[in-house]
């Protein structure tokens, strides 16, 4: 698949693309937003919520092989622009996957959406660095570094230009996927040694229960260090669907 073209016809490879909805996770968590979920990703945490934009070999916890010939769809840039702003909302979210791995046409996502008075936001894990075309188009990030229970360590999920580069953009925040207190300490290191100014806690899980009891769990220990909690709202609002 062509994953990038020249000039108007600039591909990207999508996922899918699906709003109104909420932004259900982080800072923004309830806002009114339309997504666009790209595929592919560099990391392959065993918990992933989006195996279906990377994992064509079973390697989740999910254990489905997912078809990329069925997830991925090479799309131009400002035909993926046009899908999101018929959906009338003030704010795009960009998803995977890891956009990050196609930053210069969501770089150009950001300016189309931008050119409507639309902002965005860009979900990413946190290992690779912003160019100064992305972060020129002014989206908000919301960094999710995974943490050792994703199945990977901190050699693959902690690189440190990029956590440096991703703090020092504007409104920067960075979430934090965590099972029970006893995973704060890793995010207090990372937070400590990167100087991590936005620090959102957010529950894992897929259904309202899991994430309902890890929010409990997790609650006064993220009280007490003085950051931020967020849960999973869609989650509870629809359950475990795509597309929502
Ligand atoms: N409503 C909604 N909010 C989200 N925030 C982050 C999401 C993601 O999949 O990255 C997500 C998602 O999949 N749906
Ligand atoms: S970084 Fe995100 S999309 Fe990639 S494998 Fe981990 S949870 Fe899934
Ligand atoms: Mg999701």
């Amino acid at each position: 698949m062509r994953a990038r073209g020249t000039g108007s016809d600039r591909k990207i490879v999508v996922n899918e693309i699906f709003g109104p909805t909420i932004q259900g996770e982080g800072p923004s968590m309830g806002r009114s937003c339309s997504f666009v979920r790209l595929g592919g990703c560099n990391l392959t945490c065993t918990w992933c919520d989006t195996p279906y934009t990377w994992d064509w070999a079973g390697r989740s916890d999910a254990g489905t092989a997912y078809d990329p010939k069925a997830e991925l769809h090479a799309m131009n840039v400002a035909e993926v622009a046009e899908r999101l702003l018929v959906t009338d909302v003030r704010l795009v979210v960009v998803s995977g996957g890891e956009p990050l791995q196609q930053q210069r046409t969501v770089a150009r996502l950001c300016r189309l959406l931008g050119e409507s008075g639309v902002s965005v936001e860009i979900e990413t894990n946190g290992t690779l660095s912003p160019s100064p075309e992305l972060v020129a188009a002014r989206p908000r990030f919301n960094v999710s570094p995974t943490l050792r229970h994703s199945g990977m360590g901190p050699e693959q999920t902690v690189v440190p230009e990029a956590l440096r580069a991703l703090n020092a953009t504007r409104g920067a925040a960075f979430t934090f996927v965590c099972r029970d207190p006893g995973d704060l300490d890793e995010v207090a290191d990372i937070v400590a040694r990167y100087g991590l100014e936005s620090v959102w806690i957010m529950p894992e899980g897929q259904d309202q229960e899991t994430l309902s009891d890890r929010l409990a769990l997790l609650a006064d220990a993220v009280v007490a260090r003085r950051w931020n909690i967020s849960t999973r709202i869609h989650v509870h609002a629809w359950g475990n669907r795509r597309g929502v």
